[in-house]
């Protein structure tokens, strides 16, 4: 289903909580990404690869990333390794966080309006919580949200539901009251088990079709977000009282 033009009132967002993805949601942070796994493939004498290739292995934070990225190269990542090119490449990528990612069209705007209307903003992300943090002091985003809760600060992270509910405690939410907003399977896998409606965006980072990922609701732009928050938040509405 895609966000419909007829609105319900906005008052519904007053107090309610939009957990925001951030790798291929709020921000495309690809560029940087794929350049800091190809640095450090190169480091250790592989090749690079293919900018499409990575931009779909993002969304389950760093680890996961460089463990898909060396299987790619050819160069699976025994146990050993791991911890040490982990750290490694998360120097290299916060040493260029910002180099070339950038907001995708109209997130400033979407989250100034959900704000003026008394909506909780938070970021939910598989990123660590330091990463997340550099990236969105970098684009002046950080004054935007009520908390930042990467994998590394939350009991388990997305797909487990858990991640998102403690993102929403974090801002003394109420989960009946909240939507997840994301671009990946993990996003909405989390979401449906933590019994919130998920919003999700058709230009993030997924390798199934996102159709086919069991969002509420499909955004081809960010624009659309306010909109579509009022929609599911009305429609959870209209679920948490039996209609
Ligand atoms: O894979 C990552 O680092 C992050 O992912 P997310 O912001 O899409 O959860
Ligand atoms: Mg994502």
């Amino acid at each position: 289903m895609h966000a419909q033009n007829d609105i319900p009132k906005a008052e519904i967002l007053k107090g309610a909580t939009i957990a925001f993805d951030l790798d291929g949601t709020l921000v495309d942070t690809a560029p940087d990404l794929v350049a800091s796994l190809n640095l450090i493939l190169a480091e250790e004498g592989l090749p690079p690869l293919p900018f499409d290739d990575v931009r779909k292995m993002v969304g389950r934070g760093a680890k996961a990333l460089l463990e898909r990225g060396f299987a790619a190269a050819g160069a699976p990542l025994d146990a050993d390794q791991a911890p040490v090119l982990v750290e490694r490449f998360v120097a290299l990528y916060l040493g260029r966080i910002a180099h070339e990612s950038a907001p995708f069209p109209g997130v400033v705007d979407a989250l100034v309006s959900l704000r003026a209307a008394g909506a909780k903003l938070a970021v939910c992300t598989n990123k660590l919580t330091h990463l997340s943090v550099a990236l969105l002091d970098a684009l002046d985003l950080t004054q935007y949200f009520d908390a930042v809760v990467g994998a590394d600060s939350a009991p388990a992270a997305k797909p487990d539901p858990r991640h998102l509910l403690a993102t929403i405690a974090a801002v003394g939410g109420d989960p009946t009251r909240a939507v997840m907003v994301g671009d990946s399977i993990n996003d909405a896998l989390a979401a449906k088990a933590a019994n919130v409606p998920t919003l999700l965006v058709t230009f993030g980072y997924t390798e199934a079709p996102v159709e086919t990922l069991g969002g509420d609701l499909l955004i081809d732009a960010f624009s659309d977000a306010p909109s579509a928050c009022i929609t599911l938040l009305a429609s959870c509405g209209r679920r948490n009282a039996g209609l």
